[in-house]
């Protein structure tokens, strides 16, 4: 396989800020919706779109689809409230974009964030540009463990699926980079490496991107 592409997941991936969704998450889903849920539960609800999470929740068809946009649009709000203090790129991830991007690869986000929340991480952080292609929540019928979000990053990048490089913190979305026929590199900033172990598209585990063996996928 020669790389031509990487795809990066957003949250958890780039930058370190799961423990601030699943805060804001667990007050909304308990105190602000009244749902039953532990903090462990909340979790491993807390994947895909915001739509699809309160769905899984409360069910198909509980809230309608102005009260999904607006609950959904107050926790992102309340997220990057708390969270903009902390708003930093994964230790060595600058550095890495920008090595990338001089080697010709081309750079997607492929993201179950709405579009709020991904330009709040790019264009505070100043990184915009490196990006040609994003796929958002908005962009797909399907979030994680679908591989839609990435099909479509890399048919807009003009890659062919194994030519592309996802790099994911959550097992939904190893899933499905797997299922897109993607390689994966897993960022272990919310899950143990034991919670990837069925997958078999894993290249590398890392904590964050100083690890030298990264450099290998840019040469
Ligand atoms: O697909 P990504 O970038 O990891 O984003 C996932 C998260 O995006 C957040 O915006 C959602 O509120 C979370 O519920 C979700 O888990």
């Amino acid at each position: 396989m020669s790389t031509k592409a990487f795809i990066f997941d957003l949250n958890g991936t780039m930058i370190d800020d799961m423990h601030f969704h699943l805060k804001i998450w667990h007050e909304v889903l308990t105190s602000d919706l009244g749902a039953k849920l532990t903090i462990e539960e909340t979790r491993s609800n807390m994947y895909g779109k915001n739509d699809e999470l309160l769905a899984r929740v409360f069910g198909e068809g509980h809230f309608t689809a102005e009260e999904v946009t607006a609950i959904s649009q107050r926790k992102e709000e309340k997220y990057q409230e708390i969270y903009k203090p902390h708003l930093d790129l994964l230790p060595g991830l600058f550095d890495f974009l920008e090595d990338a991007h001089q080697a010709g690869i081309r750079l997607a986000i492929g993201s179950a964030a709405i579009p709020y929340n991904i330009d709040f991480v790019l264009d505070n952080l100043n990184i915009r540009h490196y990006f040609k292609v994003i796929v958002s929540a908005h962009d797909v019928l399907q979030s994680k463990p679908h591989p839609e979000v990435f099909l479509k990053a890399a048919e807009l990048l003009g890659v062919a699926p194994d030519s592309c490089i996802v790099f994911e913190d959550a097992p939904k979305g190893v899933e499905a980079a797997e299922t897109a026929g993607m390689q994966s590199v897993v960022l272990t900033t919310m899950h143990t490496t034991e919670e990837f172990k069925r997958y078999s598209n894993i290249m590398l585990y890392t904590k964050d991107y100083k690890n030298p063996l990264l450099k290998e996928l840019i040469s």
